[in-house]
């Protein structure tokens, strides 16, 4: 049964929270009184529909479906989780708890946005504390995967590991404080930079570009992969952080930051900085920022998924999670075989507005590497020595395929030996097939770079597959060559 997420709050972060659960399979039910949260949050979704999927190399979940509700008693109802993303102030915060819990499940989890408000101050409007607890994430919901999970002893245990997984399953990383302060880990870190740069702007050190340039083209793009400690102690040379910090731990005596003062938010003060930041920003709608910082987002998570590394492991994790296991995973053998799933992304789309060619190929790639750690041959076997190499393509375009199609693969195996594989793969775009490739898979020592029978289990797991294909009809334009009229 679908799971189902209640969101009350649907502004900034709520819309975020509403698409991460959406796109990851959840139905969501939402409250919000603005009578323009609907087509703002439609406008969010828009975003997080082009940008998620771009992050994982499987089809993700089918969308769960969203509504919106006259009231928190309507939302909630049937809802697992109950996301709270009212406005950071502690009344609205304490009258939301109370409808939501006097109406939602009795084993519905309570998740608040709060930035700041620890959970004991937000438990303590209610007589029954234990659902609520802090799940403060980041802007984008949807892309970024932090999410900082305090609780107080009303918690119990049970909850804190069911709200991590939950957490887990929609792509997120959960961060369990030891101890709950005002403003959580993230938020002390980024008020303290953001309280220096108002200094900074105020005393016209730099302007507001001035500082995000100092951030963008620096240690900004550090902290995007090792954080602050593990950086300095790659700053400390070989000697490390223990030299690191008798380096630059007097610095830290020093007037090199005002931290404890904050700079007065005069008009004067807020003219200066809105106007800095027109003049930066102002050619670009918020929407449009929006998007450039999602692509610029999903570039770097991308390449961080490809090292596995950081935000990029955590990406293939869920990756794992999700992806839907193989026909033939339990032994058993489909005719055809359905190995492969994927969703036209943007970065697929060529001038034509269609998908563009290599893309083709990559999916049947896909397949076929589908198909070979079905029989086998896994990232062992290739290092004990041996592979399969592709030697012979023929693909063939019969429809389009457009953005946001989920594709689905089949495979024939038309012929195999203790060296070859002859297979015909096919493209799906829903029902109609939009390509297919005929080829031929050699077996190598990819040590000595020339062909050698598979293994034992290799050849054993391809002859059982093949004898079960044998039945089937052969493709029509199976043996076809470039440039053949296509009916006889
Ligand atoms: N904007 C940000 O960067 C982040 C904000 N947060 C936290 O998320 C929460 C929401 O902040 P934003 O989304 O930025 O604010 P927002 O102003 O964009 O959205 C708040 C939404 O709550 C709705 N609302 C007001 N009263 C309500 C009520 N009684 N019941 C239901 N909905 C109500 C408003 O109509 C609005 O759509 C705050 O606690 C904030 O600290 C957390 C992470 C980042
Ligand atoms: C500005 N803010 C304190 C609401 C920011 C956050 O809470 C997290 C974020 O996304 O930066």
């Amino acid at each position: 049964m679908t799971d189902t997420a209640a969101i009350i709050g649907g502004g900034v972060i709520g819309g975020g929270w509403a698409a991460r659960f959406l796109l990851n399979g959840w139905n969501v039910r939402v409250f919000d009184p603005d009578p323009h949260a609907e087509r703002k949050i439609g406008e969010v979704l828009a975003n997080a529909r082009l940008a998620l999927p771009q992050l994982y190399d499987v089809a993700m979940p089918a969308e769960g479906a969203l509504s919106f509700h006259p009231s928190i008693a309507e939302a909630v109802e049937g809802a697992t989780w109950v996301q709270e993303s009212v406005p950071e102030r502690l009344d609205i915060k304490h009258g939301t708890y109370r409808e939501i819990l006097s109406h939602a499940e009795r084993d519905a989890l309570v998740g608040s946005s709060a930035s700041g408000f620890k959970p004991s101050e937000l438990q303590e409007s209610v007589e029954r504390p234990g659902p609520i607890m802090v799940a403060h994430p980041f802007n984008p919901v949807y892309l970024l995967p932090l999410v900082e999970l305090v609780t107080t002893d009303a918690n119990s245990k049970e909850d804190i590991e069911r709200a991590e997984a939950i957490l887990r399953g929609i792509g997120m990383a959960p961060l369990h404080l030891l101890n709950e302060i005002d403003a959580h880990i993230a938020d002390r870190l980024l008020e303290a930079v953001w309280r220096e740069a108002l200094w900074l702007v105020r005393d016209d050190i730099a302007t507001t570009e001035e500082i995000d340039d100092a951030i963008r083209y620096g240690f900004g793009l550090r902290w995007a992969q090792m954080g602050l400690f593990e950086t300095y102690r790659i700053a400390g040379g070989e000697a490390g952080m223990k030299h690191f910090i008798a380096q630059f731990g007097p610095c830290l005596h020093w007037p090199w930051t005002k931290l404890t003062d904050v700079p007065e938010l005069t008009d004067e003060l807020i003219e200066k900085i809105a106007s800095q930041s027109d003049k930066q920003s102002g050619a670009l709608s918020i929407r449009q920022l929006e998007r450039l910082r999602d692509e610029n987002l999903i570039g770097i998570m991308r390449s961080l998924k490809d090292r596995d590394s950081a935000a990029g492991a955590l990406i293939n994790a869920h990756e794992r999670q999700i992806a839907r296991p193989l026909a033939g995973h339990d032994g058993e053998v489909a005719a055809p075989l359905c190995l492969w799933e994927a969703t036209v992304l943007p970065s697929w789309i060529d001038y034509n507005g269609h998908m563009t060619e290599y893309r083709y190929l990559q999916v049947f790639g896909d397949t076929t590497d589908a198909l070979l750690r079905m029989i086998g041959v896994n990232r062992d076997y290739v290092a004990g020595g041996h592979s399969y190499y592709t030697v012979e393509s023929h693909l063939m375009h019969l429809g389009e395929a457009k953005l946001g199609d989920r594709l689905t693969t089949t495979t024939q195996i038309l012929s195999s030996d203790e060296k070859r594989i002859h297979l015909f793969h096919t493209i799906l775009a829903g029902e109609q097939s939009v390509a297919t490739a005929e080829q031929m898979l050699l077996h190598v020592d990819n040590k000595e770079s020339r062909a050698c029978p598979a293994l034992p289990d290799v050849s054993a797991a391809i002859a059982k597959i093949t004898q079960k294909h044998a039945g089937m009809p052969r493709p029509d334009t199976a043996g076809r060559h470039t440039g053949q009229r296509r009916s006889a």
